[in-house]
């Protein structure tokens, strides 16, 4: 693990504020050169976290040969494979503890475009006059699209957005997609101490989370593109973890909505 330097601190004020740009990984030797070569030339002034579960086919080596040639590229080796979500929360407490300004979440199979950064960025607002405290790059809103999906992943993302607005209310088109940018003070706002959440489950959780606190959530199209090389880590059990946590806040959500009415009835009544 390496410290970031100062050396792109981009000036105060006027830009985002430091940029730390997570990318989780689990067997992508064969995009994480690209990956890292796009982002950095597509926004020098941020900084760069390969998460890495260990990955059996060499990742974390070649994130490590990359970080030693760009100071601004670091890597945090974890023990094994525990999940996307697990993987963003030690990326995220990792950039928090070395004071980062805006926390961004990527994956690094070239679904998300690094060219499409800067937009994120400007929605989210320079440090110190932000324009929204989460901005999500989303498929779904008028102008986003996805490349190259099959009709079952599409399904399942407008399925799982559909069942995310109906069971919790949030009023998003795409509170599940990954290339997100987060505001230090935001993740520092919304708990992720009890965060539980470890598939992919864990994006609506922070959405949620960031929406219940307060914060305001923005969504900026973006184009999705299918990987082309290695395999995505969707399974059935990230499914099933998602519909059934969704469920559980969602009971727990209208019960808490009913109470609410209730005691605001009884009151009006006294
Ligand atoms: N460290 C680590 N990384 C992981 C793990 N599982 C997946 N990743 C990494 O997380 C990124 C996304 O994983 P994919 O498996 O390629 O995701 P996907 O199926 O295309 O899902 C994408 O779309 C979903 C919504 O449709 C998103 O919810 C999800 O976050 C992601 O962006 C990749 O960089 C992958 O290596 C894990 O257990 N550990």
């Amino acid at each position: 693990m390496t410290e970031p330097t100062s050396t792109s601190t981009p000036s105060a004020g006027a830009g985002p504020g430091r940029v730390l740009v997570i990318i989780p990984t689990y067997n992508e030797s064969e995009n994480i050169d690209t990956i890292v070569g796009r982002l950095r030339r597509s926004v020098p002034s941020a900084e760069v976290l390969v998460a890495d579960d260990n990955s059996p086919d060499g990742t974390g080596l070649m994130a490590d040969a990359i970080a030693s040639r760009d100071p601004s590229v670091h890597v945090l080796h974890r023990l094994g494979k525990e999940g996307l979500g697990a993987a963003y929360l030690a990326g995220f407490q990792w950039g928090l503890e070395r004071g980062y300004d805006v926390l961004v979440e990527m994956d690094a199979d070239g679904s998300h475009q690094p060219e499409q950064l800067p937009k994120l960025l400007d929605a989210l607002g320079p440090k110190n006059a932000r324009k929204a405290d989460l901005v999500l790059g989303s498929r779904w809103v008028r102008g986003g699209r996805v490349v190259n999906w099959p009709k079952s992943r599409e399904v399942l993302s407008r399925g799982g957005n559909l069942w995310t607005r109906v069971a919790l209310g949030v009023p998003l088109k795409d509170a599940t997609g990954g290339f997100r940018v987060f505001d230090r003070a935001t993740l520092l706002g919304i708990g992720l101490d009890d965060v539980a959440s470890a598939g992919y489950c864990f994006q609506v959780d922070l959405v949620w989370r960031a929406l219940k606190a307060g914060f305001r959530v923005v969504e900026v199209p973006i184009t999705f593109v299918e990987r082309q090389y290695g395999d995505s880590k969707m399974s059935q059990r990230i499914v099933v973890e998602a519909l059934l946590l969704t469920t559980a806040w969602g009971v727990r959500h209208r019960a808490e909505q009913v109470r609410g009415l209730v005691r605001r009835r009884q009151g009006e009544l006294t």
